[in-house]
């Protein structure tokens, strides 16, 4: 592809066939036109933060390389959570999947539909750690704020005992 941004998105189940739903989410995003897959982190189970009454997640981060602009990549995930039956009931709650677009190169956005980098992804363990086991070095432009590394984030937060390294993710 030319013209592509490199963009991270994270991944999250707790309902159904998690592993499974996960590895159908990321082919389906791979086999959309202006997206490529390039790396996936490890799986990782971790405990529901937010609402935290419903069953354990599976989390992953993926790296791509996108030609999309980032509203039409927010419909393409959307269309993706809704074929994988994605319902909005509870907030914060139990999902088949959830697609998050965590990066988009260096671009910010703030707009209810679309906030990038996603704005709750700096308290997040269930992020960071597969982030940073992606792309530790890599610098977060976070708004109103000066420039900060992945793994600084990380290294800020009081927990990470709730996010647990499960195996290596294939989903070819
Ligand atoms: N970076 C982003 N990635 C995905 N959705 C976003 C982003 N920024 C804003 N949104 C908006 O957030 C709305 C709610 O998304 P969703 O239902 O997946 O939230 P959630 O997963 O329950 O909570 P959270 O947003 O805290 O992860 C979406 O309809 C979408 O328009
Ligand atoms: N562990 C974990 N907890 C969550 C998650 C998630 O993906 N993993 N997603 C949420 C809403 O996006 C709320 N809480």
């Amino acid at each position: 592809m030319t013209g592509e941004t490199r963009v991270f998105f994270g991944l999250g189940s707790n309902m159904g066939d998690k592993e499974g739903t996960l590895q159908e989410a990321v082919r389906l995003l791979d086999a959309v036109s202006g997206i490529q897959v390039l790396r996936s982190s490890s799986l990782y189970e971790t405990d529901p933060v937010g609402y935290v009454e419903q069953d354990v997640f599976y989390n992953l981060v993926l790296e791509a390389d996108v030609i999309l602009p980032p509203q039409a990549l927010l419909e393409e995930t959307q269309r993706i959570e809704q074929q994988l039956g994605r319902t909005r009931d509870i907030r914060w709650g139990p999902r088949t999947v959830d697609i998050d677009i965590l990066l988009y190169g260096e671009q910010q956005e703030d707009t209810e539909a679309l906030c990038i980098p996603h704005p709750r992804m700096a308290e997040r363990a269930f992020v960071l750690v597969p982030l940073a086991e992606l792309v530790p070095h890599q610098v977060i432009p976070m708004p109103a704020r000066v420039n900060v590394l992945i793994e600084e984030l990380l290294s800020n937060l009081e927990h990470t005992d709730g996010v647990r390294r499960s195996k290596s993710f294939c989903w070819k």
